[in-house]
């Protein structure tokens, strides 16, 4: 039977015994029996669980072979002690799970210097370099006999040491007390410099590392370190463990920004990941139940259905149904577009999408109740007027929805003030994506849509065009916003589309108007449309005439009882 080396079942003790296995296998299994006989003979507690040789066992086989070569089988109780620490990482909780304890080091080395050295340097050069014989004042490392301490012993010290143990056996050892501190956690990237800084931070001194990883996907690592007074293994222990929940608050806070601000990103931990995944279910949190959906009464309706007042789990909604007799092949592609780009929209000046039932035929989009109607109605049916101040607010409202929808690639291409809707708090949003499409990499959109008076040229004559038709219908709005009128009021829409087309037919600007909020929509209507400016210019434009024309503060509007439309009705529902 091939039995791979780390991964071997309890159940391949027996054939291991043979003499046909590699002999790294068979020192594993000559190490687990000593341990085993060990721990038992200390009488240890969970040596008398049922399973526990098979338990162990596992713990050999979880490690690569040479830990099972490296570890001091004296120290039987630290392969207990590596299996609990193992077992308690597997609780994010617990992560790192660590132990420390004091140990003895022993070290060739000059005598005048180690004792000058360090005042806590025992020297021992009586004993030989067997573990047992020795009578140090603390056990020795886990892997003491790794040939890492003897580099280092050599390395510390000038005496010439020939041939491994013969000639060490003749050559001055000294010891002294250390900590050995030993670690587990989930395997990752860059684990171990993460664990040694985290040492370095508390002013320890790395003299030997070893480190594992299980094959399921855990690390055991331990060190042995100085820099500690060997008597204070309690506070080591509170100071390692404070480090720790530190380590783990950083982690957070990375993963959480918002809870970051302010703090300094150079004490973050680098290993951590650059985004946090997020569980999924494999459900579309956007599909609405319709039992949970409260009809109330019918606002009005638009040309693919109607739109409805309702509840939605006690919140207030607008819930447009499309008409069932309208549902076909072409309309359900609209309608999943629709839904595709409505649910990641977000933004305080577009109207936020809830969710849709999308089980045809019971085809509906549920979005935020807008109580103040749109613009449209507030300016042609209520006969409302904007003062210039309150016109730049709901101006600046739409310009920064519609910046937002170009940076996600969306173009509205039904931009007209029966889009604009308002919320009880007065802010304006853009609203309607009935017609709106993500804008396809060529840029090419051929399709006709909206509605002729506030149409760009381009997408009038059928020709290809980008988000800049947006721009041009933002400019006729800002008149509509300026006049109270409806462009080309005396024209039927085609006649006003062939005049826009033809004859580079604009609305008449009044004599009255700010020259540069004037400027501002004759650049937007611009028959080029590379030369009307980006949505981002927009806002700074208007940001900065509002502020020549001593506009209140946004957040003042909103407070403000009766608010800027005060003297008129605004809305209709
Ligand atoms: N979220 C909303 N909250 C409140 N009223 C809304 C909301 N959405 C639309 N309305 C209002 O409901 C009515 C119907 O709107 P709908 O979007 O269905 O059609 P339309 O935009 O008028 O026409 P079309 O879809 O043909 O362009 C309009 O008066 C509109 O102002």
């Amino acid at each position: 039977m091939a039995i791979d080396e780390d991964v071997e079942s309890c159940g391949s003790r027996a054939a291991l015994s043979s003499h046909a296995q590699p002999r790294h296998q068979r020192q594993k299994l000559e190490v687990y029996n000593e341990v085993l006989r060990r721990i038992q003979q200390s009488n240890f507690e969970e040596a008398n669980l049922p399973g526990f040789d098979d338990q162990l066992w596992l713990h050999f086989n979880r490690l690569p072979a040479r830990y099972a070569l490296d570890v001091n089988v004296e120290r039987a109780e630290d392969v207990l002690t590596h299996k609990r620490l193992l077992q308690f990482a597997e609780d994010p909780a617990n992560q790192p799970a660590f132990e420390v304890r004091t140990v003895q080091v022993y070290h060739v080395g000059n005598s005048v210097d180690s004792v000058h050295s360090d005042s806590s340097m025992i020297e021992d050069a009586q004993s030989s370099f067997n573990y047992s014989n020795r009578q140090g004042i603390h056990p020795p490392p886990t892997f003491g006999s790794s040939p890492n301490l003897e580099a280092f012993a050599l390395q510390e010290n000038r005496y010439h040491v020939e041939d491994g143990g013969s000639a060490m056996s003749s050559t001055p050892f000294f010891s002294r007390p250390m900590h050995e501190i030993t670690f587990s956690t989930v395997d990752k990237p860059k684990l171990l410099s993460q664990l040694t800084s985290l040492l370095a931070e508390i002013g320890l001194n790395i003299q030997e590392a070893h480190a594992f990883s299980t094959v399921d996907g855990f690390s055991l690592d331990v060190f042995v370190v100085d820099g500690w007074h060997y008597e204070e293994t309690e506070e080591l222990k509170s100071v390692l463990q404070k480090e720790i929940s530190k380590l783990k608050e950083q982690s957070w806070s990375k993963q959480h920004p918002i809870a970051a601000i302010g703090e300094d990103n150079q004490t973050r931990n680098e290993s951590f990941p650059d985004c946090i995944e997020i569980p999924t279910d494999g459900t579309d949190v956007w599909e609405i139940d319709t039992r949970q959906l409260k009809f109330e009464n019918k606002v009005g309706s638009g040309s693919f259905g109607d739109l409805y007042r309702g509840t939605y789990c006690s919140q207030e909604v607008a819930i447009k149904v499309l008409k069932p007799e309208r549902v076909n092949a072409e309309m359900l592609r609209d309608f999943s577009q629709e839904v595709y780009i409505l649910r990641k929209i977000r933004h305080k000046n577009v109207v936020q999408f809830i969710g849709a039932c999308t089980k045809p035929p019971n085809l509906c989009i549920v979005t935020e109740f807008m109580s103040r109607g749109s613009v449209y109605d507030f300016l042609h049916k209520h006969r409302g007027v904007f003062k210039l101040p309150s016109l730049l607010k709901v101006a600046i409202d739409v310009s920064k929805g519609m910046n937002y929808l170009h940076q996600n690639n969306i173009i509205h291409r039904d931009l007209k003030t029966a889009n604009l809707l308002m919320d009880e708090h007065e802010v304006v949003k853009v609203a309607d994506f009935g017609v709106a499409r993500v804008q396809t990499q060529s840029g090419v959109m051929t399709a006709e849509t909206g509605t002729y008076r506030w149409m760009a040229p381009e997408v009038i004559e059928h020709k290809p065009y980008d988000h800049k038709a947006d721009v041009f219908s933002f400019g006729i709005v800002l008149w509509e916003l300026l006049t109270g009128q409806l462009p080309y009021s005396s024209l039927t829409p085609l006649q006003a589309a062939v005049g826009v087309v033809q004859k580079a037919l604009r609305p008449t600007i009044p004599k009255t108007t700010h020259p540069r909020f004037a400027e501002l929509l004759e650049r937007c209507w611009q028959q080029d449309p590379t030369q009307r400016p980006h949505f981002s210019d927009i806002v700074k434009i208007l940001q900065n005439l509002a502020k020549e024309v001593g506009t209140e503060g946004e957040d003042q509007r909103r407070d403000k009882s009766g608010g800027f439309f005060s003297g008129l009705r605004w809305g209709h529902h």
